[in-house]
C-alpha cells in the first residue's frame, strides 16, 4: 500500500490564448488522499484542461494547485511526481513491454535488481506477467493500455491522472478494463483522478464525481448523492433520465426519476404524501426486468416511468393515466445559470 496524497485546487482560472471565455472558470476542488475522483462532463467543458493543470502541462492565469498542502502551481510537470495515462497509449514502439515499464525507473537511476522486482510486480498487477518480452505492436489495444497503466504507476507517483484511458477501446474491453482500473485503485490505494464523458463509467468507478459544464463544476458528490439529489437540471440530465416539470416558484424545476413514477388509472385516489400529474402513454417498451413507459404530461412535458415488468394494469399506448410519485422522491432544483453563479466563491 502506498502513501496517499491530497490534491487541492483553489480558484483556478485558465484562458487559452485569444479565447473570449475561460476554459476553466474559477474552480476550487479538494481531492482527498486515496480518493477516486472523476471529472465528468460534455465535450469541451474543461475536464482535460483541469487535469492538464494538475499535471503541469497547462498553466494558470489565476489560482493555485497544491499537493499535501505544498504549492506546486509553478513546478515543472516532471517534478510533480504524478503518473499520467492518456487515451492514446504512447508506448515506445521499439521497446518491449518490460523495457517500456522499466523506462521511468531507469530514468530515476533505480538499480537493475530493483527494476526487475518492481516491473514484475506491476506486470502482475495488470495481469500481463507472460507478455514482458513482446513489442507493443504484438499486443491488443486493451493490453497496450494496461502496459501504459503499469508504466504510469511503477515509480509509485503521488497520484495517477487518467484522461479517457478507455476511450479508444470497444465496449466489451472497456467494461473489463474498468473493473481492472477499479481493482488497481483498491490494491494501490493511490489517489486517482479520472476524466470521462461516460456517465455509466463515472458511476461505476468513482468515490466522488465532479460534474463539469462550461468551465465550471456544477456539483461534486458521491454517485448516489448526484443521482438522488442533483442540484441542477444539468446534473439531473447528465446522470440518467429524469422527469422534469416546472416548479411552483419562479426559476425552479421539479425532477423525479423514472423508477419513482407510478402509473394509476385516472380516477384513482391519491395517498397523503403523493403528488400526481395527468399523462398520456406515448410508448411502452420492454427493458429486461422493467417496462419503460413514455409519457406526455398534461403540461406538455415528456416523461418516462419505469415499472416492474408484468404490466398488471394492461397499459396501452394512447391511454390516459395518472403519473403518481411520493413527495419524498421529488427534488426541486434551481436553473443551471443560478447554480453556476452560486458555485463561484
Ligand atoms: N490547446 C488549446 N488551445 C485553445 N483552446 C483550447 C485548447 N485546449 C482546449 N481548448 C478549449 O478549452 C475548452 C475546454 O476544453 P477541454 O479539452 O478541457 O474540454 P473537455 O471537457 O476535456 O472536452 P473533451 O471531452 O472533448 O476532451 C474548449 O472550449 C476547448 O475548445
Amino acid at each position: 500500500m502506498m502513501k496517499k496524497h491530497s490534491i487541492k485546487i483553489s480558484n483556478a482560472t485558465r484562458y487559452y490564448p485569444g479565447a473570449a471565455k475561460p476554459a476553466i472558470d474559477d474552480i476550487s476542488l479538494d481531492i482527498a488522499p486515496g480518493e477516486f475522483m472523476t471529472f465528468l462532463g460534455p465535450s469541451g467543458s474543461g475536464k482535460t484542461t483541469l487535469l492538464s493543470i494538475i499535471a503541469g502541462f497547462v498553466g494558470l492565469n489565476a489560482g493555485s494547485v497544491e499537493i499535501d498542502g505544498q504549492d506546486i502551481t509553478n513546478l515543472k510537470p516532471h517534478k510533480r511526481d504524478l503518473g499520467v495515462v492518456f487515451q492514446q497509449y504512447a508506448l515506445f514502439p521499439h521497446m518491449t513491454v518490460f523495457q517500456n515499464i522499466a523506462y521511468p525507473l531507469r530514468q530515476r537511476g533505480v538499480s537493475r535488481a530493483e527494476i526487475e522486482t518492481r516491473v514484475k510486480r506491476v506486470l502482475d498487477l495488470v495481469q500481463l506477467g507472460d507478455f514482458a518480452h513482446r513489442l507493443p505492436r504484438q499486443l491488443s489495444g486493451g493490453q497496450q493500455q494496461r502496459v501504459a497503466l503499469a508504466r504510469a504507476v511503477v515509480y509509485e507517483p503521488r497520484a495517477l491522472l487518467l484522461d479517457e484511458p478507455l476511450g479508444a477501446l470497444d465496449k466489451r474491453l472497456r467494461d473489463r478494463l474498468q473493473l481492472e482500473i477499479a481493482r488497481m485503485h483498491r490494491e494501490l490505494g493511490m489517489t486517482f483522478v479520472f476524466v470521462t464523458h461516460d456517465q455509466e463509467e463515472a458511476l461505476t468507478l468513482s468515490d466522488r464525481i465532479a460534474v463539469f459544464n462550461n468551465g465550471k463544476i456544477m456539483q461534486v458528490g458521491t454517485p448516489t448523492e448526484l443521482y438522488r439529489s442533483p442540484n441542477s437540471l444539468f446534473v439531473a440530465k447528465f446522470l440518467g433520465e429524469s422527469n422534469i416539470m416546472e416548479g411552483s416558484s419562479r426559476g425552479t424545476n421539479v425532477i423525479v426519476r423514472p423508477e419513482h413514477i407510478h402509473l394509476k388509472m385516472p380516477t384513482s385516489k391519491l395517498g397523503e404524501n403523493e403528488l400526481s400529474k395527468a399523462a398520456r402513454i406515448t410508448e411502452i417498451s420492454f427493458a429486461g426486468a422493467h417496462l419503460k413507459v413514455g409519457l406526455a404530461f398534461s403540461g406538455g412535458e415528456t416523461g418516462l416511468s419505469l415499472i416492474t415488468a408484468g404490466n398488471p394494469l394492461q397499459l396501452q399506448r394512447g391511454e390516459e393515466v395518472l403519473a403518481v410519485w411520493s413527495r419524498a422522491n421529488q427534488h426541486t432544483v434551481m436553473n443551471d445559470d443560478q447554480v453556476a453563479a452560486a458555485s463561484k466563491s
